[in-house]
């Protein structure tokens, strides 16, 4: 289901049309005034005589004054509507986006960069603020006093109108034609660098010392870089078109030019009679009013512009199709700790397969392990395993159970997952490992720490197990990081456990620490693990060579090491590498 802008900000619709009336009902009572004025220009300039009190000026004086009192009241009250519908919206809408982010499928959710989602979350939905809160107000005010006073000035003189607003109409079509050409194709390509600009932000906050690393020699080649440099031209690019349109349409229409040019044609129409002093009164007070609606519909153009952007953004993510969710919740499978992949077919992109119908089945309690060149589609296979996507074709079942009949909950006890990229939050050491266990007492996650190898570690941080991480003192290397993911994936204690390059980061001290972990973590479960050291799984009960998305040799080391194939050439190749 595709959701559109309208239907984003429809909550606050009501709120909206409210706001456009009682704006518009504003920008009429502000016309009262003017009107007033030339009644009173009437009377005293022209010596018009009248009866009753439409011939008494002060009457009119005090229908001014309270018209203009009304006026106001009524377009501030317009947009007190509108901000408070928003403010609900807005809060809404976040948590749509959060819920929406929460169900999708997790590798689609580890796709969108860090810093788009920041975008989403705080600056898109602040965005709509526009759209929600000033649009029906503002454009509703601006048009309205503009229709109004021109049909005013029209009613009042219609040749003198006529000749102001064609002198208007034609040098505004000659600016904007020269200058606003291909303004959206550019304010479209303007917020799609803010949001590269924002990614690749987060991005180098979150790899800065990698990051240092190679802008040492060549600052450009980073993302951020690049991104900075593009937005920087566009918005370059974006400033000078519209400041130039702005610009002159601000000098064109500015009280002192209307003033002047009004000036000019009123002293040619009372000259020639064509028209009485009274009557050009109204031009002068009403004419250098007018451009102010233009000027406010030019401003909020860009805005409007941002704000549907934004609106798009956030509609698109909330249109993409969630993963649905099983009903299984408590009852075990027929096959407790069995993991069973059955012809599994696999693409990221539509027509690219990754995965052709692989079958495997992991026995409970054993050791699989998942070997082959890069890009062969190990990785793909352990996160469809863990459901972080829906596979194209065939299943996948744990404990017996399809994936995708069983709700999150359930798997999350049955599986557990260490993958390549270690994620910890900047939060205590206690609530990292908790993570898989929030009401873990931190007697559980110390043991969970000591299985793992990293209590000693945690013990000499400043604050212990209450350590925030990331803050001064509270920094791991790589390998105890992913030690404190063992010990999460411990704590987690499920059945299953997939390992994806446990031991990726890591030194060689810290290697035999994470090693001496596994086995602790390993014993009992059902372990499927992605290596490239073959070493270290040369007593695994299955290995599987995983190569161009299908399974080109399976079974055991020994066996496997005899064979002509990838493998044995493998093998072949790190014994030497280590031998060296
Ligand atoms: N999120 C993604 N979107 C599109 N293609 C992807 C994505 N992740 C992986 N791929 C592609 O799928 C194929 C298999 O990748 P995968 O990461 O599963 O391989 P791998 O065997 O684990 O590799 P490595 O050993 O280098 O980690 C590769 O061609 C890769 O480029």
């Amino acid at each position: 289901m595709s959701i559109s802008v309208a239907a984003l900000i429809r909550p606050a619709k009501g709120a909206m049309v409210l706001s456009a009336v009682l704006t518009a009902l504003g920008a009429i009572v502000t016309l009262v005034p003017f009107v007033a004025l030339h009644n009173m220009a009437a009377i005293w300039l022209d010596g018009q005589v009248r009866t009753g009190w439409t011939g008494k000026p002060w009457v009119w004086a005090v229908i001014a004054v309270l018209s203009l009192f009304v006026g106001q009241l009524l377009y501030l009250f317009g947009l007190g509507v509108t901000h408070e519908a928003e403010a609900k919206l807005r809060h809404r809408l976040r948590g749509n986006v959060v819920q929406a982010l929460g169900s999708l499928p997790l590798g689609r959710v580890s796709q969108v960069p860090h810093g788009a989602i920041r975008k989403m979350v705080c600056d898109d939905t602040a965005a709509i603020h526009t759209l929600v809160a000033h649009v029906p107000g503002d454009v509703t005010n601006a048009v309205v006093s503009m229709v109004v006073g021109l049909g005013y000035l029209v009613w009042v003189d219609w040749r003198l109108a006529l000749a102001l607003f064609g002198t208007w109409a034609v040098a505004i079509m000659i600016i904007v034609s020269t200058t606003m050409r291909g303004y959206s194709d550019i304010t479209k390509r303007f917020g799609h660098a803010q949001t590269a600009l924002a990614a690749a932000t987060v991005e180098m906050l979150e790899g800065i010392k990698e990051i240092k690393n190679f802008q040492a020699t060549d600052a450009t080649r980073t993302r951020f870089n690049a991104a900075r440099q593009q937005f920087s031209a566009i918005s370059f690019d974006w400033v000078r078109r519209s400041g130039r349109a702005i610009s002159l349409l601000g000098s064109l229409l500015r009280p002192a030019t209307v003033f002047v040019t009004v000036a000019l044609l009123a002293a040619l129409f009372v000259a020639q009679d064509w028209s009485t002093l009274s009557a050009t009164l109204p031009f002068f007070l009403i004419a250098p009013g007018i451009p102010e609606g233009f000027t406010v519909l030019v401003g909020l153009m860009q805005h409007i512009y941002e704000s549907q952007l934004a609106a798009r953004t956030t509609a698109e993510l909330l249109s993409e199709k969630p993963m649905p969710e099983g009903s299984r919740t408590q009852e075990e499978g027929p096959n407790p700790g069995q993991v069973e992949v059955c012809e599994v077919s696999f693409s990221y992109e539509p027509d690219v397969p990754v995965v052709h119908g692989v079958s495997f089945t992991a026995e409970p309690g054993t050791v699989t392990a998942l070997v082959g060149p890069s890009g062969g589609g190990k990785s793909t296979l352990a996160r469809l395993i863990a459901r972080f996507y829906d596979v194209n074709d065939g299943v996948v079942r744990i404990s017996g159970v399809d994936v995708r009949e069983a709700s999150f909950s359930w798997l999350l006890s049955r599986v557990a997952i260490v993958l390549q990229d270690v994620t910890l939050s900047n939060d205590s050491v206690h609530t990292n490992i908790a993570l898989s266990k929030p009401s873990a007492t931190r007697a559980e996650v110390e043991a969970a720490a000591r299985a793992a190898c990293i209590h000693d570690r945690i013990m000499r941080l400043p604050e212990g197990y209450d350590t925030v991480l990331g803050e001064v003192g509270g920094f791991l290397s790589g390998g105890e990081r992913q030690r404190i993911t063992l010990a999460r994936a411990y704590l987690q204690d499920a059945p299953i456990l997939i390992l994806d390059e446990a031991t990726a980061q890591a030194d060689p001290q810290s290697e035999r620490a994470i090693h001496e972990a596994l086995s602790t973590l390993a014993s009992g479960r059902t372990v499927i693990i992605i290596a490239h050291r073959l070493a270290t799984i040369r007593d695994a009960d299955q290995i599987l060579v995983i190569e161009d998305g299908h399974i080109t040799q399976r079974g055991r080391h020994e066996d496997l090491v005899n064979q002509a194939g990838t493998y044995s050439e493998m093998w072949r190749a790190q014994e030497l590498h280590y031998m060296a």
